[in-house]
């Protein structure tokens, strides 16, 4: 495997789906003039605002958004990770009526589906800030582990959506399965991200010796959210490579296989676990 440019895109979605898809573009088009072989967007790409709006939209998000992945996928022939987008719940029975599955989709360069993933955790949280999130309100959590995509050119990719990020067990998951490079699409909160993001992207890099890529969402969404932003991508030994800070733009890194392999040499912590629980 030869190494190759990924990058990490920074946006900020609104509740326009068209204008949302066309400022993706513009920032993947960005990338893959820079040289990225692989890109990836946040959650929220494609609808960020007001959860009873997403709701009824839910089926035009889910259309709009898959068309888009696979058209811009063959179009600049890279690989396209749209990190998270409201998916109706088909056959929806007694509490799931009109509820959806945050999803996370990667597509390769002739448009075909490479893996999908539905996210696990979900974001019911009071901030002291005084927003309160309550994601499950319109969202069900996904039931099946997380995919790893593995790829002769690209590496073992390892999907998982924002929220998941606190919960290291997911990742364990996906390196045991053979992940080494692991995808962390986010919409983090300015108020938590500002102490934990790149706490938690460096975590997940050095415990699973693996390199992380972590597109994100940035600055002001309505006129009561804000996220964080610094897209970053981190290598297998904690080190940032790329931080797109607080402006719309992209990270771009090189992905290098051999220090994938170099740096579990070094530091061969995945081979010396005894606890499991
Ligand atoms: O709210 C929306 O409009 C769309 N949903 C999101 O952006 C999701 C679920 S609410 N956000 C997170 O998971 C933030 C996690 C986070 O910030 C943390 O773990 O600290």
């Amino acid at each position: 495997m030869k190494s190759y440019l990924a990058a990490a895109v920074q946006m900020t979605s609104i509740s326009d789906v068209d204008k949302n898809l066309a400022q993706a573009e513009d920032l993947i088009q960005l990338a893959v003039n820079r040289g990225a072989e692989l890109v990836c967007l946040p959650e929220n790409f494609s609808f960020l605002g007001d959860e009873m709006e997403k709701t009824k939209l839910s089926t035009e998000i889910a259309e709009k958004s898959e068309k888009f992945l696979i058209t811009i996928a063959q179009r600049y022939q890279i690989l396209l990770l749209g990190g998270g987008f409201p998916v109706p719940v088909a056959n929806s029975s007694n509490g799931n009526q009109g509820k959806m599955y945050n999803t996370a989709l990667l597509i390769g360069r002739e448009g075909e589906e490479l893996a999908r993933y539905r996210k696990m955790h979900l974001f019911d949280v009071n901030l002291p800030d005084g927003n309160t999130y309550q994601e499950s309100a319109t969202v069900l959590a996904g039931t099946e582990s997380p995919p790893v995509y593995v790829s002769e050119k690209y590496g073992n990719l390892g999907l998982s959506v924002c929220y998941d990020v606190r919960f290291p067990e997911l990742y364990r998951y996906l390196s045991n399965n053979g992940a080494n490079v692991l995808f962390v699409p986010a919409a983090f909160t300015a108020f938590t991200g500002k102490d934990h993001w790149q706490v938690l992207l460096q975590a997940r890099a050095i415990e699973n010796t693996s390199y992380v890529i972590a597109p994100a969402q940035v600055g002001m969404h309505t006129p009561r959210r804000q996220s964080h932003g610094h897209a970053m991508i981190v290598d297998p030994w904690g080190i940032v490579l790329a931080d797109a800070g607080d402006r719309i733009g992209v990270a771009i890194a090189e992905i290098q296989p051999s220090r994938i392999d170099q740096i579990r040499r070094q530091m061969p912590s995945l081979q010396h676990r005894t606890f499991s629980c």
